[in-house]
Order: C-alpha cells, then structure tokens, then sequence
C-alpha cells in the first residue's frame, strides 16, 4: 500500500473520550497540561468535552469533575496552533451548548448519531453551519450497518451541511476489510470536497491497522488518543499511529517523539486502570458492544455478582446501543434472575 506522500489530520481524543475510563473526573490541570503537550507535538486538532459531548452531566452519564464551559475555557486560550473541537449528540447536547462553544472559541463541532439515525443530527448541524464552524457529522456503531446504509446516512448529513462525515468503530469490532469497504462506499458518494474521517477503538487491537485501512480508502481525518486513553480498550494509540504513519511517509505534522512523551509522561500517570486489552473491553471488541458501556458493566458486575464478560454478551446479542445505559443494569438485574431461578429450580 503505497500513503507516501498523503496529508492527512490528526483529531486527538485523549481529552474527551479519555474521559470515560477517567469517569468524566479529570482536573482542569491536567486538561491543561495534556492539551499544552499534544499542542507542542503538532496534533492540529484536540476533543475536549465530557465523554459524552456537551451537555454529558447527568444521571445517565456521569456527572464530571468540572462543566464543559470550565474544560473549554480552560484549554483554549492555552493552545499555540491546535484548534479545539467538541462533541454534541442531539437530545443531549442542544444548540445553546452549541452557542455556548462557539463563543468560546470552539473550532469544530461534530454532531454524533447513531449510524441508523442520522436524520436526528439536522438541526444541529444546520445551526454549526450558520455559525460558520467546521461541521462534522459522526455516525457511531457504524458496524451495525451496511456500506449502503452509511452512504444513506452519510449523504443525509452532508446534505444537512457537514463538511465531514465520519465512520466511528464506537465498538472497536471492524477489521480493517470493514473499514475498507464502508470507507471506500461513503468516499465515492460524498462530494469531492466533503472530509472523510475514521474513529477506531482498540479492542481488537486493530485500532491501528483500521486507521491505515481508512486512511487506504480515503479517510483524510483519523482520531486517536495517547496512551490510547479512551473508552474500552481505547481508542487507535496516537503515538503508535503517528509512528506507523512516519514509516509510511503519511504527513501528519506531529513529532513521533513529543507525542510518545506525553503517552508516556503525562497520560499514563493519570490513568485510573491501565487501558489494554483485557476480557472485558475485548469482549466489547468481540461482541460489537458500544465502548463506553465497559465501567456500566463493571459497576453491574459488583452489584449484581455477574460477570462484566456475560452482561456485555447479552447486550451484544439484544442489539443494545448508545443511549441505553439503563439497559445495562436491567440486563444484569435479568442475568441475575435467571441464575437464581435456575439455582432454585436445581
Ligand atoms: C459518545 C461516544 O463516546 C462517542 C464515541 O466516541 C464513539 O461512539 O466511539
Ligand atoms: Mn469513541
């Protein structure tokens, strides 16, 4: 495969979807320091939200450490050339957090549904539009859906004005023939100037391998985070991809060295539990359960005394997807059920 040459963008996730396994708990310092140190590496772009976008701190999904406002206008009268974008998923995040990031200085909104839903971004990202940012629609679980059903989709939000559209492997359960025949599809529907992007988590461990692919198959945008901090087993590790993109003669503009070090020195020493491939963030791999599920699941696993491992297979199999949280308890709470009737009946 031959990427000499080709310029792609780099869009860090440490600080947004980092944000699950850090339980939305990050200081404002080490925002800050992580974000000072992914801008002196050269990555052009930098998440930052809660991990569930604007508008993320609730019942549902966790209530962080500081609001987003706080993280926002924190990071980004530090950054020297790095831009700053935010996540928003209609019904939770609305359009006065979109006002509110705008006026904050935020570059790029990416409006998150969904790989089936798209339709419920065109609110969202008609208004990113008027606003004059650059406008991102990411379709997520994207899996669960045929190339043909993500061209749909992807046209849709083209259609409603997103200047990129992305893939997003929110399970971490393609392989890169996956990537390539989604990517390819969507590539060759959009419009020559629509962006391409690719969203990987890693918990098949082809979070790397799957960024190339994309990459192969058009993708001019790619996501990663260092140290891999992301949801389940991470997201494509920034310093292992910007390493395998230099040997490839992909342009990314980042310093293979100044990021390993701020993996190594800054991201890893906060990280709550070590971010790898385990039985649970790869059965999510395996299963093509949504990656934030991973510490529900967990938490589930304490109260209920089932196995992380069994409840992420059940919601595999029920089809569950982001937005249902709820869910994970109630499947535990039935597992649970189940094995006492079952018990009772032996
Ligand atoms: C809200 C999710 O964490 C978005 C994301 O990063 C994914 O779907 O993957
Ligand atoms: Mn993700």
């Amino acid at each position: 495969m031959n990427l000499q040459g080709k310029k792609i963008t780099v869009h860090d996730m440490t600080l947004r979807d980092g944000m699950h396994p850090k339980r939305h708990q990050m200081t404002l310092e080490q925002m800050a320091s992580i974000a000072c140190g992914l801008d002196a590496a050269g990555v052009p772009l930098i998440e930052v939200t809660h991990g569930d976008g604007l508008g993320g701190s609730s019942v549902n999904y966790g209530f962080p450490a500081h609001s987003d406002e706080e993280y926002l206008s924190t990071v980004i009268p530090k950054m020297k050339q790095a831009k700053v974008s935010a996540l928003l998923l209609p019904g939770i995040g609305t359009v006065d957090h979109l006002k509110m990031a705008k006026d904050l200085g935020v570059h790029t909104i990416r409006v998150a549904t969904h790989c089936t839903e798209a339709d419920v971004s065109e609110q969202h990202i008609t208004a990113a539009r008027k606003l004059e940012m650059d406008t991102v629609g990411f379709l997520m679980m994207a899996h669960m859906a045929s190339p043909e059903k993500l061209v749909t989709q992807a046209k849709l939000m083209e259609s409603y004005g997103a200047n990129c559209v992305y893939v997003t492997d929110s399970a971490g359960h393609m392989l890169p023939d996956d990537v390539t025949v989604r990517l390819q599809a969507v590539r060759a529907a959009l419009k020559p100037e629509t962006e391409l992007g690719f969203h990987g988590h890693h918990n098949l461990a082809m979070g790397v391998a799957n960024s190339v692919a994309a990459v192969a198959a058009g993708a001019n945008r790619i996501d990663a985070a260092a140290a891999g901090l992301g949801a389940g087993a991470g997201n494509t590790p920034m310093e292992v991809f910007i390493a395998v993109c230099d040997r490839m003669g992909i342009q990314t503009g980042v310093d293979v060295f100044k990021i390993q070090d701020v993996a190594e020195d800054l991201v890893v020493p906060i990280m709550d539990h070590i971010i790898r491939v385990d039985r649970d963030s790869l059965t999510l791999g395996y299963a093509g359960v949504y990656s934030s599920f991973l510490l529900f699941a967990k938490r589930a696993e304490k109260k209920y005394g089932i196995p992380a491992r069994e409840i992420l297979v059940e919601l595999g199999r029920r089809g569950m997807v982001g937005g249902q949280e709820d869910m994970i308890e109630d499947t535990a709470l039935t597992l649970s059920k189940q094995r006492a009737a079952v018990a009772q009946a032996a």
